[in-house]
C-alpha cells in the first residue's frame, strides 16, 4: 500500500442556517466528505466565535480517523493551526485512539506519525457565554442510564444527547422523558465501500472521541458548560501489548484520554467548557449493582453493540452471542434477581455450554481479553467467583465448568479481594468536588 502519501484534512465548514457541518479529506487521489446535521440554533452568532471555529477544526481532525485508516499513511497535513497541546491531542487520537486498528492490522505507527500544521500562537480562545447546563451523551446501555439516575437523584438538570440515535438510544431517551438533542452523522459511503475492498485497511475507530467532539460543538451552539460522560474506571485497562504499547479497544473511554480531551476543550473555550466522566470512580460490576436499584429501563436498554451498526439492526435487543452480552450478563448476575435478568436477556447465557470459550476469555482463563467494550479480566473472574457461591447460579453449566480452573488460576483469597476492590469506589476521577460528594452520598 502507498503509505508514502499524505492524508490531508481540509478546512471544515458550518452553516448555522441549516445546521450542516461538512468535513472533507484527501488521501492520494481519493476525496471524502462527512456531514453532520446539527439542530438549528437561534443565536447564530455563536457559530462565529473563535472558540466554535477552533472546536470545528479539532472535530475535523478527530472525524478524520475513519478516512485516514483506509491506508494509514505516516503523514497527516492540514492548513488548520494547532497549539503544541492540540498537536499532542491529535497525535494521541491518531496513535492510541487507533491502537486496536494498528494491532489487528499489524501496522507499526506508534511514535512515527508526522503532523504538518501551522502553529497556533493565540493561547486561549475567547470564552463564549455558556450557561450552567449539562449535556449527557446517551449510549442506550447501562452506563449512561446509571448517570441518568445519579443526576436525577442529586437534582441536576441535564439534556440527553446522541449522535445517530437508534434502537435502545431512542427507547431509553423516551423513558428518560426529557427533550433530547440529536445530531445526524453521515459518513462518506465511498469510505465504507473501500473499507471492504482489497488494498485498503479497515478496523476500529475511537467512537467516544468522535461523539465527544460532536457534543462539544452542540455545547457551544446551544450554551452548555459541561459534557458529562459515563465512562467507567474499567475502561482504562487495555487489551494487548503491540508495537511497544498497551492497546485498548476502549481507549477514548480511558481516564488518560478523558484528561487530554478535557484540557483540549477547556483551552479551546477559555476554560468555559468542562468534560468529565461521572462513572469514573466505579468498576463495571459496581455500575451493574447501581443499575439493579431500579427497573424502569429494563425493557428498553441494551449494551449489545449490534444495535448500533450504521446499516441498522433488526435482531433482538440483546444478541446473546457477543462478548459484550456475555460480560454484561455476568456482571448483572451477582446483583439482580435471576428471574429479572432472564427476562431482560430472554435466556440464561450462563447455562449455554457453547458460550464457555467466550466466558473463559472474559475471565482470563483462555485467549486474550476480547476487542470489545468489556470490563477488567479480574473483575469478570471476581463476578464468577461470587456466582460459584450463589444459590441461584452455582449449578449453571458455565459456572460449574470453569469453577476448578478459576480457583486454580487465581486462588480464593485473590478473588475475594478482587470483588471487594470492584465494589470500592476509586478517588481517581475528575468530577467537580461538590457533585462528587452529592453522588457519593446517594450511591451507597
Ligand atoms: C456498531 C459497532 O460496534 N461497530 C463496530 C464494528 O463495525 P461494523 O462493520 O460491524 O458496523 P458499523 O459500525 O456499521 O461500521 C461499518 C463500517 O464503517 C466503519 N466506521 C464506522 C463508524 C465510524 O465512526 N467510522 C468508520 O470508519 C467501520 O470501520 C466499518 O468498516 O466493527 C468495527 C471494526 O472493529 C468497529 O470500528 C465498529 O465500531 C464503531 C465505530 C462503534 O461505534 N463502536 C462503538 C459501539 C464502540 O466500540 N464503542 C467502544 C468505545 C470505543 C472508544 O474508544 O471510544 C465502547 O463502547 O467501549
Ligand atoms: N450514539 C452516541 N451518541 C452520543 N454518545 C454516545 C453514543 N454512544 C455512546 N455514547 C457515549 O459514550 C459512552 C460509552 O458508550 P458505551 O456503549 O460504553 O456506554 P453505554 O451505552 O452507556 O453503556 P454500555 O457500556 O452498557 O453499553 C456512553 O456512556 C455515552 O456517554
Amino acid at each position: 500500500m502507498p503509505v508514502t502519501e499524505t492524508f490531508h484534512i481540509d478546512r471544515p465548514s458550518f452553516d448555522p442556517e441549516s445546521g450542516e457541518a461538512r468535513f472533507s479529506y484527501r488521501l492520494g487521489d481519493l476525496t471524502f466528505t462527512e456531514i453532520l446535521g446539527l439542530p438549528t440554533v437561534a443565536e447564530r452568532e455563536r457559530a462565529a466565535t473563535p472558540a466554535f471555529r477552533k472546536l470545528l477544526d479539532l472535530t475535523a481532525f478527530v472525524l478524520g480517523v475513519s478516512y485516514f485508516k483506509l491506508r494509514a499513511p505516516f503523514d497527516i497535513a492540514a492548513g488548520l493551526p494547532l497549539s503544541e497541546a492540540e498537536r499532542a491531542f491529535v497525535i494521541d487520537v491518531y496513535e492510541n485512539g487507533l491502537g486496536e486498528f494498528y494491532a489487528r492490522n499489524d501496522l507499526a505507527r506508534f511514535g512515527r506519525l508526522r503532523l504538518s500544521v501551522p502553529d497556533d500562537s493565540v493561547p486561549r480562545k475567547e470564552a463564549p457565554g455558556l450557561a450552567e447546563r449539562t449535556l449527557l451523551p446517551i449510549g442506550g446501555g447501562k452506563d449512561s442510564l446509571v448517570s441518568v439516575e445519579l443526576l436525577s437523584h442529586v437534582g441536576m438538570d441535564f439534556t440527553p444527547f446522541a449522535v445517530n440515535p437508534k434502537g435502545p438510544i431512542l427507547t431509553s431517551v423516551e423513558a428518560i422523558g426529557r427533550e433530547p438533542l440529536y445530531v445526524t452523522r453521515s459518513l462518506d459511503a465511498e469510505m465504507i465501500r473501500l473499507g471492504k475492498e482489497p488494498g485498503y485497511y479497515n478496523g476500529h475507530v475511537p467512537s467516544t472521541a468522535i461523539n465527544s467532539m460532536i457534543a462539544s460543538l452542540c455545547a457551544l451552539l446551544f450554551g452548555y458548560d459541561q459534557i458529562v460522560l459515563s465512562n467507567e474506571r474499567s475502561a482504562s485497562e487495555g487489551n494487548v501489548e503491540f508495537d511497544g504499547r498497551e492497546t485498548n479497544h476502549q481507549y477514548s473511554k480511558s481516564l488518560g484520554f478523558e484528561l487530554l480531551i478535557a484540557d483540549t476543550l477547556a483551552n479551546a473555550t477559555g476554560g468555559a467548557l468542562k468534560y468529565f466522566s461521572l462513572l469514573r470512580p466505579y468498576s463495571e460490576a459496581r455500575i451493574a449493582s447501581l443499575f439493579a436499584h431500579g427497573d424502569r429501563f429494563d425493557a428498553v436498554f441494551s449494551s449489545c453493540n449490534r444495535n448500533f451498526r450504521l446499516s441498522g439492526h433488526d435482531g433482538p435487543l440483546w444478541c446473546g452471542e457477543c462478548p459484550k452480552c456475555h460480560f454484561v450478563f455476568l456482571i448483572f448476575a451477582p446483583f439482580m434477581a435471576k428471574e429479572r435478568l432472564l427476562r431482560i436477556f430472554g435466556k440464561n447465557l450462563l447455562d449455554i455450554p457453547a458460550n464457555e470459550r467466550s466466558f473463559r476469555e472474559l475471565a482470563g482463563l483462555a485467549g486474550q481479553k476480547p476487542w470489545e467494550c468489556v470490563g477488567e479480566i479480574l473483575e469478570a473472574a471476581a463476578c464468577f467467583y461470587t456466582l460459584t457461591r450463589h444459590a441461584d447460579w452455582h449449578e449453571d453449566a458455565i459456572v460449574r465448568s470453569i469453577k476448578a480452573d478459576l480457583f486454580a488460576q487465581y486462588g480464593e483469597e485473590k478473588l475475594q479481594l478482587a470483588m471487594a476492590e470492584c465494589l470500592t469506589d476509586s478517588r481517581d476521577h475528575h468530577i467537580p468536588p461538590a457533585l462528587a460528594a452529592k453522588v457519593a452520598a446517594y450511591a451507597v
